[in-house]
């Protein structure tokens, strides 16, 4: 329902760019020198009206505010082919239009080439008011632009009769006008629209202006030039009609819009949105998945993407909650895109789509981006009403024999339709030309799982297609039927891709993060429940999580009732290009999505490994709240050079409280100090389940913050059982403290200290609480190799009182991936003075 009030709502917008009349059939602006203030006024306003958003006036901003700077090429086309060579890209303001070229001419007749959406109306209209304005092309005095999409033929005219019927206040006579043939300026916009032959006798063709003649002889009199010679041209097309405007024109300068540039994109987001803040969280949400920005090069996809994530944002006001994945945006895309067309035969259009998707399919198993003409025909795509919104013709290079060739707008548009092909309907008299393409989703999900990443977003379509929704808003909206059979297929393949994945006798974990994007592409509740419900550990290690992928992990981890471990080790978490200029105070912590989904009612979670994650305090406070929620919780591992002293003080206000129930925690390689050793010592003393606290490698403990840890341990309640110290630059000074808590904390079973410099005296005053036979000791972790006899001697004594006593090194290498090693607090694993901050794995055995 929300989609079809949107589609109504801005059906305005699409009436402007598909090229339906937008007003008058054919708009004739002039400007003559006496009436030139009056008249620009009248243009610019004209022209600045928001015609697409005249379904909703009250959010119309100006023209201004709206248009967006495109990026040109230059020359890239000529009559005889694309160029050779390179083609300069220039940032189009208009005002290049018409500038001298390289060779110094002036070009009087501009070709402005631009696939469907690409803008070509919008570069006309700011031609308009900018000249209007007398900004720019003031060597005009006379603008006049024919909208070819508007255009009803038959009729008579000359073209003193266009300007005169277009501009009947007008005090100059026409005739007068058109005899400064130079100050002229005629706009063709949509020149692919005109319906009528192109190639008609010369003889038939006008030369006087003041001739009436049928209006297209008149049209193709000016685009020939045989009429007002030396007036400028300024033709807007889309590719597709190249070829035979190409035969009416001579000495044409070729431009083709290419699109939004990076940075352009960024600024329509802003300038669509008048909500600085709303226009921030579109962008993120756009930016943050790579499919939807590559697509906004295309404006009018960007503006399509803005259309939904402004009304997702009046239903929500968050775009965190929005459900359209990529698929529902490609969706309405679509449906925009066949708006206007005739609905009277809807088998006209499956049969359309049955070939083209077959097209998009056989390409993309192929690689093939660019179609034959003759394969275009084959397929019965040559279809002038349908053909041109999906299919671009490229003219061949000077030498190439083959005719035409076509492309997709963007190969994630051939993406979609190659994933639409799996799923459309066939009435079964469908004849495939290409005939060789099976439509086995099996076979594309293996090739897939196999060796074919490239088929990724082709498969997260085809998630995305055979959802309920998506079934129903096509067949509604677009009318055409997709089946939803492929939905088993999709089922057995997930479950079984990460059976195969687990190691026998293991727990059954999720390690590839495409499934959690397939799933949410689909968005089904029951689905992530049966797609998941055999797997208990999810494990992503050194993954760059966009935001798109932080919003499916959680939208599967909420449905993900079973999952009892999550281990993110090296993950990062993006909720912005990281070169963004966009104020980041504003945004939710970066781990906010995942601890959200992790709370959800009837979560199994157990263990929560974070490492390396580079998380902030707000990130800490998140998991502090998670802590005190989720007493199934029982094992938190966090730890790299980010967590420092006011970090861990946050956590220790989750563990504080009485719902956390946590028993392992391990906050290694941080950067804490003794100063938040107090805040632990607290939670030693009042927790009653945390038997494990690992602090190794944390340098900047030292002595000072092991003597306020022993505190906590002297607490009769204390049930701590481990605790790791290891590597933490400790000397003989804390040995006393320690030794003294040996006996007192009656859980202590094992205290690793390894990799500390102890010194003899330290170690001596460990080994004399050891005697004791209450000693509740069973690994002490030290580093043995530099032993003296007289300590190799006490080891042995010790060994022959308590037999099972473990003394050794007991360090852990939980050594982080390549990636992660960047993040050590120490490049390279290196400490100033040349010391190792990983200690070496060549360590003696256990003595
Ligand atoms: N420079 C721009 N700045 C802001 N928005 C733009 C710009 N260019 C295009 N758009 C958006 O894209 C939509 C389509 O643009 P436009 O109608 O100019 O495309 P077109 O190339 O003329 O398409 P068609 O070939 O279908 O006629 C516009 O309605 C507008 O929403």
């Amino acid at each position: 329902k929300q989609d079809e009030g949107l589609a109504a709502d801005v059906s305005g917008v699409w009436v402007g760019w598909w090229g339906i009349c937008l007003g008058l059939a054919l708009t004739l602006l002039l400007i003559g020198t006496e009436h030139r203030r009056n008249s620009r006024e009248h243009m610019v306003r004209e022209s600045r009206q928001d015609r697409e958003l005249g379904a909703r006036p009250r959010e119309s901003p100006s023209f201004h505010r709206h248009f967006t700077t495109l990026t040109i090429t230059r020359e890239a086309w000529s009559k005889h082919g694309a160029k050779d060579g390179a083609v300069g890209t220039t940032t189009a303001v208009t005002t290049t239009l018409f500038e001298p070229s390289g060779d110094g001419q002036t070009p009087q007749v501009v070709v402005l080439v631009g696939a469907p959406g690409m803008g070509k109306t919008m570069m006309v209209r700011k031609v308009m008011v900018e000249w209007g304005e007398g900004m720019l092309h003031t060597h005009f005095d006379f603008v006049f632009c024919v909208d070819c999409k508007a255009i009803t033929l038959p009729m008579e005219a000359s073209v003193a009769d266009l300007v005169s019927q277009c501009c009947p206040g007008l005090r100059v006579p026409a005739g007068k006008i058109l005899d400064d043939q130079k100050k002229i300026l005629f706009i063709f916009d949509g020149f692919e629209a005109l319906g009528f032959p192109l190639v008609q006798p010369e003889a038939e063709l006008s030369s006087d202006p003041r001739e009436v003649k049928p209006l297209e002889l008149t049209l193709l009199s000016l685009l020939k030039k045989t009429v007002l010679p030396e007036a400028s041209l300024l033709i807007t097309t889309r590719p597709t009609a190249l070829g035979s405007l190409g035969q009416c024109l001579e000495g044409e300068h070729y431009v083709e819009i290419l699109g939004f540039s990076a940075a352009r994109r960024e600024e329509y987001f802003h300038r669509y949105f008048e909500n600085s803040n709303k226009g921030d969280m579109a962008f993120r949400f756009a930016r943050g998945n790579q499919i939807l920005y590559s697509l906004c090069v295309i404006p009018v996809m960007s503006w399509t993407i803005c259309t939904i994530l402004e009304q997702e944002l009046c239903g929500t006001k968050n775009l965190l909650e929005c459900s359209k994945a990529t698929t529902g945006m490609m969706m309405f895309y679509l449906s925009q895109l066949l708006k206007h067309r005739d609905r009277d035969n809807p088998q006209v259009l499956q049969q359309f789509l049955l070939q083209l998707c077959s097209l998009a399919a056989d390409g993309i198993w192929k690689h093939k981006v660019l179609f034959e003409e003759k394969e275009i025909k084959d397929c019965g795509l040559d279809q002038p009403g349908l053909l041109p919104f999906f299919l671009n013709e490229r003219i061949p290079k000077e030498g190439e024999d083959h005719g035409s060739v076509y492309a997709f707008t963007h190969l994630h548009l051939q993406e979609f339709f190659a994933a639409m092909f799996y799923v459309l309907e066939d009435d079964g008299e469908m004849v495939s030309s290409l005939g060789r393409l099976e439509k086995d989703v099996n076979k594309l999900l293996e090739s897939y799982s196999k060796s074919r990443k490239d088929l990724n977003v082709t498969v997260r379509f085809l998630f995305g297609l055979v959802s309920q929704k998506s079934v129903e808003y096509m067949d509604k909206t677009i009318g055409c039927r997709i089946s939803p059979q492929a939905r088993e297929e999709l089922l057995r393949w997930l479950q079984g891709r990460h059976r195969g994945l687990s190691q026998p006798g293991q727990a059954l974990k999720v390690s590839e993060m495409d499934t959690f994007r397939f799933l949410f592409e689909m968005n089904e509740k029951s689905f992530v429940q049966s797609a998941l419900g055999h797997f208990t550990d999810l494990d992503l290690q050194d993954t760059k999580l966009t935001l798109y992928d932080q919003m499916a992990l959680s939208f599967c981890i909420q449905h993900w009732d079973g999952l009892g471990c999550v281990t993110l080790q090296g993950c990062s978490f993006h909720w912005q290009d990281p070169e963004a200029e966009l104020d980041a105070s504003e945004l939710p912590c970066p781990i906010h999505l995942l601890c959200r989904a992790l709370r959800h009612r009837g979560s199994a979670l157990r263990v929560l490994r974070l490492q390396w994650c580079r998380l902030s305090e707000s990130c800490c406070a998140e998991l502090a709240a998670l802590l005190a929620e989720h007493p199934g919780l029982a094992r938190l591992e966090l730890g790299d050079s980010s967590l420092g002293d006011s970090s861990v003080r946050l956590l220790c206000e989750g563990l504080r409280t009485p719902g956390c129930r946590l028993r392992v925690l391990r906050l290694r390689y941080s950067r804490i100090t003794s100063a938040c050793c107090e805040d632990l010592a607290a939670v030693l003393g009042t927790s009653t389940y945390l038997e494990e606290l690992d602090l190794s490698f944390s340098e900047g403990l030292r002595d000072a913050g092991v003597e306020l840890l022993c505190e906590g341990l002297q607490h009769c309640a204390c049930p701590l059982q481990t605790l790791r110290l290891g590597s933490c630059r400790l000397s003989g000074a804390c040995c006393q403290a320690l030794a003294t808590r040996l006996l007192q904390g009656p859980r202590l079973t094992c205290l690793d200290l390894s990799d500390n410099e102890l010194g003899a005296h330290g170690i001596l005053q460990l080994f004399q609480q050891l005697r004791h036979p209450a000693c509740p000791l069973r690994s002490l972790g030290l580093s043995v190799d530099g032993f003296s006899q007289a300590l190799l001697q006490e080891v042995d004594t010790l060994r022959a009182l308590h037999p099972t006593l473990k003394i050794g090194n007991l360090l852990e290498h939980d050594v982080p991936q390549a990636g992660a090693m960047a993040r050590l607090p120490c490049h390279r694993g290196l400490l100033p003075g040349g010391r190792k901050v990983l200690p070496s794995f060549r360590r003696p055995p256990f003595l």
